[in-house]
Formats: C-alpha cells, sequence, structure tokens
C-alpha cells in the first residue's frame, strides 16, 4: 500500500516535471519558432530518406575530383546545379566532396545553403541564415573558443564521411601543386573506406 502511494506520488512529479518542459518549451514565441525550425529540418530528412516504393534509378557516380585547392568563388560552381551535380563544402578551411550526402546538401535539401560554400560559421553558429555565409573569405577569428570546437569537431566528422579534395584558399594564397601521387594516395583512401563500409 505504502508502495503503491509511493509510485503514485513519482508518477505526478514525473507528469509535472514534463508539463513543466512543455510550457517551458512553448512558453515564448522564439521557442515555439525554433521547434518549429527543427520540425521542418526532420521532416525534410526523413522524407528524403523515406522509400517511395518504386526505387529511383541509381545514379552513376561522378569520378573522384583531382585533388585541388578552391577560391570561395570556384567553390561557388559547384553547389549541385552546375558541374554534374557535384556537391563541395569547404569547413575549417578544408574542402570536402559532399555529392554522396546529396539528401542533405542537394537543391531543396534540409542543408542545401551551404553547397559551393564554407559553411564553418553556419555550422559554429548552429545557423542555418544566409548571413553565416559570407561572400568574402572568412577568417572566422571573432568566433569564441566554444564555436571554434564546434568547427573543428564538424571538420572531423565530415573528414570521417567524405573525401578531403583541398584547402579553401585565403585571399592572395596560391594554390598547391599537387602531385598524381597524392592523388593516388587519396584514391586507396577512399578504396580502403569503401571495403570497410
Ligand atoms: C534543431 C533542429 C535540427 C534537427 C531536428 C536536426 C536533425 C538532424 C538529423 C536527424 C540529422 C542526421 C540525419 C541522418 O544522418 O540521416 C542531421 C544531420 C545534420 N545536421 Fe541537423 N538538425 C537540426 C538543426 C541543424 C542545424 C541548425 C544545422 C547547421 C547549422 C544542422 C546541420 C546538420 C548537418 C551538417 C548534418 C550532417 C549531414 C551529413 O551527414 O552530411 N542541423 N540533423
Amino acid at each position: 500500500m505504502a508502495d503503491e502511494t509511493q509510485q503514485g506520488s513519482t508518477n505526478e512529479a514525473n507528469t509535472g516535471f514534463l508539463m513543466g518542459i512543455f510550457s517551458e518549451l512553448l512558453g515564448s514565441p522564439l521557442n515555439i519558432a525554433l521547434l518549429g525550425v527543427c520540425g521542418f529540418l526532420l521532416y525534410k530528412i526523413i522524407s528524403g530518406r523515406r522509400n517511395t516504393g518504386t526505387p529511383a534509378p541509381k545514379e552513376p557516380e561522378l569520378p573522384p575530383l583531382k585533388k585541388q585547392d578552391f577560391t570561395l568563388e570556384q567553390l561557388r560552381e559547384y553547389d549541385g546545379r552546375r558541374k554534374d551535380g557535384r556537391i563541395l563544402i569547404a569547413v575549417n578551411g578544408k574542402v570536402f566532396d559532399v555529392t554522396k550526402g546529396k539528401r542533405f546538401y542537394g537543391p531543396g535539401g534540409p542543408y542545401g545553403l551551404f553547397s559551393g560554400h564554407d559553411a564553418s560559421r553556419a555550422l559554429a553558429t548552429f545557423s542555418l541564415g544566409e548571413e553565416a555565409l559570407r561572400d568574402e573569405y572568412d577568417d572566422l577569428s571573432d568566433l569564441n573558443s566554444m564555436q571554434m570546437d564546434s568547427v573543428r569537431e564538424w571538420e572531423m566528422q565530415f573528414t570521417e564521411k567524405y573525401v578531403y579534395i583541398g584547402k579553401l584558399l585565403q585571399p592572395g594564397e596560391q594554390a598547391t601543386e599537387y602531385t598524381d601521387t597524392e592523388d593516388e594516395q587519396s584514391e586507396e583512401k577512399k578504396d580502403s573506406e569503401k571495403k570497410s563500409n
């Protein structure tokens, strides 16, 4: 009996706690807007993943890109709408081929605005607004240490998942002349990644 009474008050406490979180979440227009954005992103990610019944014909994989560095202008060409649909994104000064993540970064995808851009500031500040994507080279010098840690974490995630193509060049910086051996090395890395997947 005492157990039942205790159980009852624990349930009440839990319900009260959940109600508290719920009213906190819906308590301000900003929170409601953020919940809306998150819901929209989840919807986009889930609907991009959902099987429609008839499997889409598999698109041929693009040939690997030669190792090379990019200026911001050159990077912009790779937004998934031009250049055979290839998509490149820079994170913390490194350019990655994210074409295989087309459902995220392709036109209409939840993170499509990053395509052909340096996404470092947007990722560091958890922002999906245009203001986080600069037209000029962004040295990120105004970000705080937590935001810089976050950029480095994203860089690690991208390094694990996608192929690194080259550096994002600062204004006036010369592009590196990569040798064919370096290209072969990145090919070998890609092959061994494919085998381990
Ligand atoms: C709060 C709302 C958000 C929700 C619910 C959400 C949800 C998700 C989920 C479920 C995934 C994993 C998808 C998968 O692996 O299948 C994902 C990946 C990702 N999200 Fe979000 N997200 C949110 C906000 C954001 C924001 C604000 C940014 C950037 C500023 C962001 C950037 C990313 C990136 C870059 C990926 C990785 C895609 C990849 O693997 O290449 N997300 N998100």
